[in-house]
């Protein structure tokens, strides 16, 4: 599979800077909330960058990998919580209401036959991600499949009239899966990239890392990242992970969540590591890890929050910052404009 993906305006770099720099502040105050802006105009190509139509991409399966005691909650709480999810409800049901995304749910291969509903995008690849200790999490046209589904839930978006979608996840197991990718494309070792998850006991991780260990001895770690990924991805992941592809195609701005959607962005780097410049890091979750997986991508969370509920609530609560970073650079008076200064002007601007 391959991805075209434009490289950013850099031709505009200084001119974006410059305007950033002439805003009535010292060079540089607003922090990070300079660098979101500078980043959204390179990928808009503007200087009066928009934020529309928001989208929050929540995507679900399940994890047939459950079955070697990996997870410390009972595999019904995916659809549940899916069904919870489009009646409003749930953290990202709450927080993309409360920030103002559209949420849609994907079902990537949850274990259950849900009803039609204007919310749910119906994606299934299969009942759940195979048992990867067993056997190759999906076969390579199933990982196919989901990547292009991704591609195909951020195309109807695009024609829909968004150019921002956050991403987060439900999926009772998708640590595991999260962990192994980590390991497998970072080169580091299992126990640094194994945590609790929703809730193991020390005990439990000890035995989440030897089950995935076994599982990378087993079936080796390939040069191609499509097969890595079909190796120890989860449906949900993959799909992601084609979904953020096909939004840096397309000039849209990518928000992560926690561990597991970053596990996408991962993979989808793998693929094509343009992605990451279209990809704003909306937080570091509080699962061991994430750290490790952030700074392999070079990425600067928004926010330090200890979230690890995943869902997407990370990139719902971080929205607010990216929102000022955008108006900031096209709303915030320069130096030219409020007019009131003059040798103060001078002295601030160096
Ligand atoms: O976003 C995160 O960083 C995060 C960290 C730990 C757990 N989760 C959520 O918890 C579930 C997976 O946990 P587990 O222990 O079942 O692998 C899944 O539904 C995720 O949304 C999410
Ligand atoms: C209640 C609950 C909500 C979740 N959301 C994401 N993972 C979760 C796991 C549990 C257990």
């Amino acid at each position: 599979m391959t991805v075209n993906i434009p490289p950013l305006h850099h031709e505009m770099a200084d001119a974006i800077q410059y305007k950033i720099d002439q805003k009535t502040k010292p060079v540089g105050s607003l922090g990070k909330m300079e660098r979101i802006a500078r980043q959204i105009a390179l990928i808009q190509g503007t200087f009066q960058p928009q934020l529309c139509n928001p989208v929050m991409l929540t995507v679900a399966a399940d994890h047939h990998i459950c079955e070697e005691g990996v997870s410390s909650c009972p595999v019904e709480i995916t659809w549940q919580q899916c069904m919870n999810f489009i009646n409003g409800g749930g953290g990202i049901g709450l927080f993309s209401r409360i920030y103002g995304f559209e949420l849609f749910v994907v079902d990537a291969g949850v274990d259950f036959d849900f009803v039609a509903h204007p919310h749910l995008i119906d994606k299934k690849v299969r009942k759940g991600t195979r048992n990867f200790y067993r056997e190759p999490a999906m076969t390579l046209t199933e990982c196919r499949k989901a990547l292009q589904n991704g591609r195909d839930v951020t195309a109807m978006m695009a024609e829909r009239g968004s150019n921002v979608l956050g991403f987060g996840e439900m999926g009772i197991g998708n640590t595991s899966p999260a962990s192994a990718l980590l390991s497998v494309f970072s080169g580091l070792s299992v126990p640094d990239c194994v945590g609790p998850g929703a809730g193991l006991s020390d005990e439990g991780v000890r035995h989440k890392a030897q089950v995935i260990q076994a599982a990378i001895t087993r079936h080796g770690i390939s040069k191609n990242p499509i097969e890595n990924l079909a190796r120890f991805g989860g449906l949900e992941i993959a799909t992601i992970a084609g979904a953020m592809l096909e939004a840096a195609s397309r000039r849209m701005i990518i928000i992560t969540d926690g561990f597991i959607t970053t596990s996408a962005l991962m993979a989808a780097a793998a693929i094509n590591p343009l992605v990451l410049d279209y990809s704003l890091f909306s937080h570091l979750s509080h699962e061991r890890g994430h750290r490790l997986m952030v700074d392999f991508l070079n990425g600067e969370p928004i926010m330090h929050l200890d979230f690890r509920l995943g869902e997407g609530t990370g990139a719902a609560v971080a929205y607010p910052v990216i929102k000022g970073a955008v108006e900031m650079f096209n709303h915030m008076t320069s130096f030219d404009e409020a007019g009131v200064f003059n040798t103060a002007n001078e002295v601030l601007k160096v």
